[in-house]
């Protein structure tokens, strides 16, 4: 299979996950968009829902991408307020284990994605086949660092074993990539983690490490594409296929 394939496979396959979670979604819901290519399929589908009169629905998004995808295709936005809690996140993720533990932050959007997925009832993680892993940490594990603190972070991080490289910008190799925050980003390169909850307890110990992009806990459920079809995971529990399947949450 070449790259460009297997590209346009696993996009096919994010297509199916997002599809198969507008049965997660109820009208009056208030919704959390999450970030990325996958959650761009789903703001698009919901979109289309919402523009169709099938669905009144209201929400806030994880990053200024999703924002903006989601008021080009009209659905309501509900700024954050306090006392605002979500029925429901629906956000992709990097890699995710057998218990739902997620590596997220690809994309930058780590810190707006955990206060959303925090502030939700029921998270729901929309992935492809390629995500899902028996042990988290080939995907390098991303951070959100406050600019000033970075060379101290560095440090810190490099002395837990996370050999951390601050992310360029795409479009610009000799630029930082700067989160939608303003602060600047860390891939940490751990390989396989051992012991993810015990690495969030130190990484959040670090002063100027706003967020790390472990999610441990807060997925309530995954749906996964294998073979095309999508598959509902659980913590610990087998898969059940998500065609003849609808949970409120
Ligand atoms: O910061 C980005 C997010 O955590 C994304 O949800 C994650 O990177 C997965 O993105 P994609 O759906 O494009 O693979």
């Amino acid at each position: 299979m070449t790259p460009t394939k297997d590209k346009e496979l696993l996009d096919q396959e994010k297509q199916v996950a997002a599809q198969a979670a507008l049965r997660w979604v109820r009208d009056g819901m208030l919704v959390g968009l999450g970030t990325g290519s996958t959650a761009a399929h789903f703001i698009k589908l919901l979109g289309q829902k919402v523009q169709a009169g099938e669905l009144r629905i209201q929400a806030t998004a994880t990053s200024v991408a999703s924002e903006n995808l989601a008021r080009q295709l009209g659905i309501p936005l509900v700024e954050p307020h306090r006392g605002l809690r979500f029925d429901l996140t629906v956000d992709g993720a990097d890699e995710l284990d057998p218990q739902l533990n997620l590596i997220k932050g690809g994309g930058g959007a780590l810190l707006r994605e955990k206060v959303l997925a925090t502030a939700s009832a029921y998270m729901l993680v929309i992935a492809d086949s390629s995500k899902a892993v028996a042990q988290l940490g080939q995907f390098p594990l991303p951070l959100e660092v406050v600019s000033f603190a970075l060379p101290w972070v560095m440090d810190a991080v490099a002395a837990t074993g996370g050999n951390p490289v601050v992310r360029m910008d795409k479009n610009d190799p000799n630029k930082y990539a700067y989160s939608d925050q303003g602060n600047l980003l860390i891939d940490c390169h751990y390989g396989h983690l051992l012991n993810p909850s015990e690495l969030a307890k130190q990484l959040k110990t670090i002063p100027g490490l706003v967020e790390h992009g472990l999610f441990l806990g807060l997925a309530r459920a995954a749906l996964v594409v294998r073979e095309g079809q999508a598959q509902v995971l659980r913590a610990g529990a087998a898969p059940q296929p998500a065609t003849d399947f609808a949970e409120l949450p």
